[in-house]
């Protein structure tokens, strides 16, 4: 529903649930014009067309960058956030473009980004060099898209459009999720990495995208083989009730994609992170072989695990982080709506749906798990299972 609150002649235009215009305390027939004409233009924007257009743009542009980056990685681009963990030129450089094209393309729209950089160690004396070089990066980038006409950006352009994804996000209004590098390990190694982009509306995920610059065109599932002749670059896109659908970064037509509809757990293959810090990789395997899973896990980095799944390479994904670890929106938003809109579901280890409205972390049990609608609920029984067998031998 959508509520038009004029009063003071100015229409104020909240969105609710469901398609039906309200309008209260009209001042005069002009005034209320005014506001039906802005209902309907607002509320035609709900196809999120433009939004997606924006976001497909914004990420391939942050691919771009990272591409270039990884190419010429320099141990001086890496550095160490407060947290021990790692952050480079690339992820700044890749929030900065994301955050000024998105405004950039949308002017129309007020914006919120919830991000997962600041700039906070690029304004340090220390930063200066890092700023220049991200600055650098950035212009570079936006010169090979003919579109943008605009002066070079200055270091402080850089550091405020880095800043703009401060943004606590919410259950209200309209918030960009925005993960510059997801698996900025991977990307160090010289693997799997993502950037990933979603939109909240209402606290609801409504479109995202997923670049995987190094992710193979074709299947990376249990049996495939790759070469170093396999092409890669994919960029994945959903949006709410639209689909999921996968192209490649160089251009090409999208296709849609589907999850795997197996039923059979002995043929399903399931992703996990590279990173043992970051998933118990033993509960994960308990869960496997409780299930009936024969193929050893296929490890990779990043919402890239999402990206596979959603056109069938795999059938699961399990994530359970270390006791105490608390998820944030951006290492999920895009990953969730790409698996879903292609027919996964996405879930915790209880079987609730994650919900995105609650600020900047998800409050979930336990850990993530996915898979596709036949196989969800033999495999929440063996999670639950392992996860009872698990807290009973501590
Ligand atoms: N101890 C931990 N447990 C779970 N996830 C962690 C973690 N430490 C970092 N992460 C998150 O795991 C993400 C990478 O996921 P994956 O393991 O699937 O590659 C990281 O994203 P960034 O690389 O964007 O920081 C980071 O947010
Ligand atoms: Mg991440
Ligand atoms: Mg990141
Ligand atoms: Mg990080």
């Amino acid at each position: 529903m959508v509520t038009i609150n004029c009063s003071r002649g100015v229409p104020k235009i909240t969105y609710l649930s469901t398609p039906k215009i309200t309008i209260t305390n009209l001042f005069s027939k002009r005034a209320s014009l005014v506001a039906i004409v802005a209902a309907a233009s607002s509320f035609s924007s709900m196809s999120y067309d433009t939004e997606l257009a924006a976001a497909k743009k914004a990420a391939s542009l942050a691919a771009r960058l990272c591409q270039k980056v990884q190419k010429e990685l320099l141990q001086s681009d890496v550095q160490s956030k407060s947290d021990k963990s790692p952050v480079t030129v690339a992820d700044y450089g890749s929030q900065a473009l994301v955050s000024f094209v998105l405004e950039r393309e949308l002017p129309s729209e007020s914006f919120s980004l919830v991000a997962e950089e600041d700039s906070g160690d690029l304004r340090k004396e220390s930063g200066q060099e890092t700023l220049q070089r991200i600055t650098k990066l950035v212009n570079d980038t936006l010169a090979t898209d003919g579109s943008f006409s605009v002066p070079t950006l200055a270091a402080e352009d850089v550091l405020r459009a880095i800043d703009c994804g401060k943004s606590e996000g919410g259950s209200h209004g309209r918030h960009w999720v925005l993960d510059p590098i997801d698996g900025t390990k991977g990307f160090l190694r010289g693997d799997q990495y993502a950037i990933a982009l979603a939109l909240l509306d209402e606290g609801k995920v409504v479109l995202g995208v997923l670049a995987c610059p190094n992710l193979p065109l074709a299947s990376i599932g249990g049996d495939s083989r790759h070469s170093s002749h396999d092409e890669v670059g994919c960029l994945f896109f959903a949006k709410v009730g639209a689909g999921t659908y996968m192209q490649s970064l160089d251009g090409s037509s999208p296709i849609k994609v589907h999850v795997s509809t197996t039923e059979n757990p002995e043929e399903a293959s399931f992703f996990e992170s590279f990173e043992a810090a970051h998933s118990l990789h033993d509960l994960s395997s308990s869960i496997a072989k409780k299930l009936g899973v024969k193929a050893p896990p296929v490890r990779i980095d990043s919402q890239a695990k999402y990206g596979a799944l959603s056109r069938g390479d795999g059938a699961i994904y399990l994530r359970f982080p270390h006791k105490g670890y608390r998820e944030k929106i951006w290492d999920h938003a895009a990953g969730c709506i790409v698996v879903t809109e292609a027919g996964g579901v996405a879930t915790d280890a209880a079987g609730n749906p994650l919900d995105f409205s609650k600020g900047r972390y998800l409050d979930l049990d336990t850990g993530i798990i996915v898979t596709n609608q036949k196989l969800m609920p033999s495999l929440l029984k063996a999670v639950r299972e392992s996860l009872e067998e698990a807290t009973s031998s501590l």
